[in-house]
């Protein structure tokens, strides 16, 4: 096998996008490599599962002042997932030559006060949506997931674990959730039969990203997803007593079947980058939106109002409706944001401001 296989690789010449065929071509003495890590000063790239070297980067990726003088996108910059291009050989020599185009990227909106978003993970095929089937499960968190990976051209699939739990009404969830309209299933994460229900998603060359809150099982579901155990779960911790951040970080996880399991720091801190259509994520609602009397209806007290009427009529749970709302806020709010800074960005620079301040936060860990 290939070894760029394990890692995500899956195309072959008739395959390849056009753009990457181009690129491959203008560097005829480069090869494929998939980016692990970013840093503030450079990249480590795999070719190989389990093996990451540093490499050097363009130098147009390095500098600070490239952002700010809006010569560099931060989006264009190489992000975890990106192939790349690389020459020269490991360990101390490896160059990357090219960023070849993402076919998905997760994004989230940035802290700094300079780029409006930045790439968490890219070519990622499908992104599994943990929630436990205990004080863990929070439809509002899922539709929260649902929204920040809308439009990114990943797949979500909603994960509901510790199905196997007295307590668990997996009936009562899955009825529930199947509104939303994405695939979801309920698992035992610790049993190997239950999380074969997986299988749809997890075929040779794919890549996938787990996300969810802390204890939802995704170290559980990753461990039997790897036949042993390879990644510390709650429970050790808890034993070690350390609190968080015991698991051992390791970007790219090859599974037995062939799939690539993507596994990045940042997944755990999404928000909003302003450009999400919340309405994408809330297809159901949305439908009903195109029957309200005004089209511009805020869905609170107008009068014909359709959304109302089947919260009524118990056709859609007002909770769901009210997340809704919540959640267009706080896109509009980010748009917001994204729309000052980018008009700050290209207008004059405001007096008796200095220049420096201006690069703090513009990187990312
Ligand atoms: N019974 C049962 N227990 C589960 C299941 N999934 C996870 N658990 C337990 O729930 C606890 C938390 O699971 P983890 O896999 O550590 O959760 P996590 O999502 O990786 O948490 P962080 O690493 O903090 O993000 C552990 O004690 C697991 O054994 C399940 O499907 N059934
Ligand atoms: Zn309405």
């Amino acid at each position: 096998m290939n070894p760029l296989q394990a890692i995500g690789w899956r195309w072959t010449p008739p395959t390849l996008d056009p753009a990457w065929a181009a690129l491959m071509a203008a560097h005829p003495d480069a090869r494929p490599a998939r980016i692990t890590e970013q840093h503030r000063s450079g990249y480590a790239v795999s070719e190989a599962i389990d093996v990451a070297h540093r490499a050097e980067s363009l130098p147009e990726w390095q500098r600070a002042g490239s952002y700010r003088k809006g010569e560099i996108n931060p989006e264009s910059r190489p992000a975890v997932g990106d192939w790349v291009l690389v020459e020269g050989e490991a360990p101390n020599a490896l160059r990357i030559v090219a960023l070849l185009p993402r076919f998905s990227a997760i994004k989230r909106g940035a802290a700094g006060e300079h780029y409006k978003q930045q790439v968490i993970a890219a070519n990622i095929d499908t992104v599994f949506v943990v929630c436990g089937l205990d004080a863990d499960f929070n439809p509002r968190r899922i539709e929260r997931y649902l929204m920040l990976v809308g439009g990114s051209g990943v797949q979500p699939v909603i994960v509901l674990t510790k199905a196997d739990k007295d307590s668990a009404d997996v009936e009562a969830a899955l009825h529930e959730l199947r509104a939303f309209g994405t695939p979801v299933l309920a698992l035992n994460a610790k049993d190997r039969d239950s999380a074969s229900a997986l299988a749809p998603w997890l075929g040779e060359g794919q890549s996938i990203v787990l996300v969810g809150s802390s204890g939802a099982g995704k170290s559980t579901l990753t461990n039997t997803l790897l036949g042993s155990e390879r990644m510390k779960t709650g429970a050790v911790r808890e034993s070690d007593d350390r609190g968080r951040h015991t698991t051992t970080h390791r970007a790219l996880i090859a599974l037995p079947s062939g799939t690539c399991m993507i596994d990045t720091p940042g997944m755990r801190e999404l928000k909003p980058t302003g450009e999400e259509v919340v309405a994408e994520s809330f297809a159901d609602i949305e439908a009903l939106a195109a029957q309200c009397k005004f089209n511009d209806c805020k869905h609170l007290r107008e009068p014909g109002c359709a959304v109302r009427a089947a919260i009524e009529s118990g056709e859609v749970d007002a909770q769901r409706v009210a997340n809704f709302l919540k959640l267009s806020g706080e896109v509009a709010g980010a748009a917001n944001t994204l729309a000052v800074r980018l008009a700050q960005k290209s207008g004059p620079r405001p007096q008796g401001k200095p220049q420096s301040r201006r690069i703090n936060n513009e990187h990312d860990g």
